[in-house]
């Protein structure tokens, strides 16, 4: 006999697998809504010749993003890795931006 009652291992995957659908999906439209204010940043940056990478504010930003995970229960050395990617990626539009402004010139 089987209890009609129990969750089904399937159900309880597939309910699992939903919530993290939704968590991705936020995690996206987040990394959106940054990528769109890092663009006006770098426009920003652009026009008034300021450098496309500040390291002395990276610095404060992984300190900061490190003891938030470190409290959460996340892995600081993750949390690192994952904030360097994303402001790589910035800086890379950012210089982009300045080229294209450079060769508009
Ligand atoms: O704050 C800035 O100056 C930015 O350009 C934004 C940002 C970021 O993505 O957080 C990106 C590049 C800089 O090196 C530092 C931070």
């Amino acid at each position: 006999m089987t209890d009609a009652s129990a969750p089904q291992p399937e159900n309880t995957l597939a309910a699992y697998r939903r919530s993290i659908d939704n968590f991705d999906a936020a995690l996206i439209h987040i990394l959106a809504e940054r990528f769109r204010i890092t663009q006006a940043v770098g426009e920003y940056k652009a026009t008034h010749q300021l450098p496309p990478a500040d390291p002395s504010r990276e610095e404060q930003q992984i300190a900061r993003l490190r003891a938030l995970a470190s409290e959460s229960g996340l892995d600081p050395e993750f949390s690192e890795k994952f904030l360097r990617f994303v402001i790589d990626e910035v800086i890379h539009h950012h210089e982009r931006i300045r080229e294209a402004g450079a060769a508009a010139d």
